[in-house]
């Protein structure tokens, strides 16, 4: 008989991620964590507990690091991890996309970042001009200029290189993004920012969040629910509300305790900004989630090939070394 509990839109069951062979203590054990359409999760957890681990198992990432992954990960009734590794750069992209902790390590350092950004959309379907007009509309959105469609990923500060990555999630319709610390070294403002801008993809595409952080306060403003690691398990799962106001295990009390504030984040109607130039506001290192919405050449389709036009190189892409081939 199928239950509620068995239709969660993406499901986590049984996962084991090892870094190793089959005897080394797995880096995240998890028996299930479930997302609904639209949901804001937060995954927190101390240093090490596995966060960054499972979003890019979920993404299918983690195999190009060595992982052993056991277990079942269900989006929208579909397997992923056992799912062919075309149909699972389909879903990366269209369907999932990340927002990676270091964004420049996402972008090829030696082309513009609309060129990835471009190609990212052609990929997944756009004409050569729709690209182009989507991914100048996208960077608008995010509060930068179109121009910076031009730089290389050097030329951008980390926490810039993370809008991008966000507006490409925009512009691709993202149902699931996966943003692991997209705010935590950016200013107030910029983090007020970004935060605006996953609501509003919720509001349009019915985005569900999956949001990696250590800032417990920040995850209680933004999210529906919460969930805790420790040493790669869940140890609280629960509404963000009741989690942050009465935690029930330790690890909880203590990340809570070491929370820099609770409040004061506006999270919505902080639009003050966007389609204004931030240049060189923020020059922290962050970085962006092309990984995901990059990929598909590493199995020759090179379909990026006639976007070198852009910059007079030939078909080799951030898609590749995002993908990790
Ligand atoms: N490629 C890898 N090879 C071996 N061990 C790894 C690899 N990637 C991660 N680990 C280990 O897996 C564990 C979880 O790491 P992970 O990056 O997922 O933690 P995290 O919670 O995201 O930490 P942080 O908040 O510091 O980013 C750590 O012990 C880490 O050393």
């Amino acid at each position: 008989m199928t239950t509620a509990r068995d239709t969660a839109w993406l499901q986590l069951r049984d996962v084991r991620v090892r870094f190793g062979t089959a005897d080394v203590e797995p880096v995240v054990s998890i028996d299930e964590l479930r997302l609904e359409k639209g949901e804001f999760l937060g995954l927190a957890g101390e240093s090490g507990a596995g966060k960054t681990t499972i979003g890019l198992t979920i993404l299918g990432l983690t195999r190009y690091a060595g992982a052993q992954v056991s277990g079942s990960i269900r989006l929208a009734g579909e397997e992923l991890l056992s799912m062919p590794k075309r149909r699972l750069r389909q879903l990366r992209g269209s369907t999932m996309t990340l927002v990676p902790q270091n964004p420049a390590a996402a972008f090829n350092p030696v082309l513009p970042v609309g060129v990835t950004v471009r190609r990212a959309l052609r990929l997944h379907g756009c004409t050569r001009a729709e690209a182009r007009r989507r991914a100048e509309a996208g960077l608008e959105r995010v509060g930068l200029p179109a121009a910076h469609l031009a730089r290389h990923p050097h030329q951008l500060s980390g926490g810039q290189l993370q809008r991008v990555a966000i507006a490409l999630a925009s512009a691709l319709g993202t149902r699931l993004l996966i943003a692991d610390e997209p705010t935590s070294s950016l200013d107030v403002r910029t983090q007020a920012q970004i935060c605006t801008l996953l609501t509003e993809l919720r509001a349009e595409h019915g985005t569900a969040v999956l949001f990696i952080s250590h800032d417990l306060a920040l995850l209680a403003k933004l999210c529906d629910r919460i969930a805790v690691l420790h040493r790669g398990r869940v140890i609280e799962d629960r509404p963000a509300a009741d989690l942050v106001t009465a935690p029930r295990a330790e690890r909880t009390r203590q990340l809570l305790a070491a929370a820099p504030r609770l409040g004061g984040l506006p999270v919505s109607g902080a639009r003050d900004g966007h389609g204004e130039g931030h240049d060189g506001e923020d020059r922290e290192g962050a970085d962006s989630g092309c990984d995901d919405g990059c990929d598909g050449c590493d199995d020759g389709c090179d379909d990026g090939c006639d976007d070198g036009c852009d910059d007079g190189k030939n078909g080799r892409d951030d898609e590749e070394a995002a993908d990790g081939a």
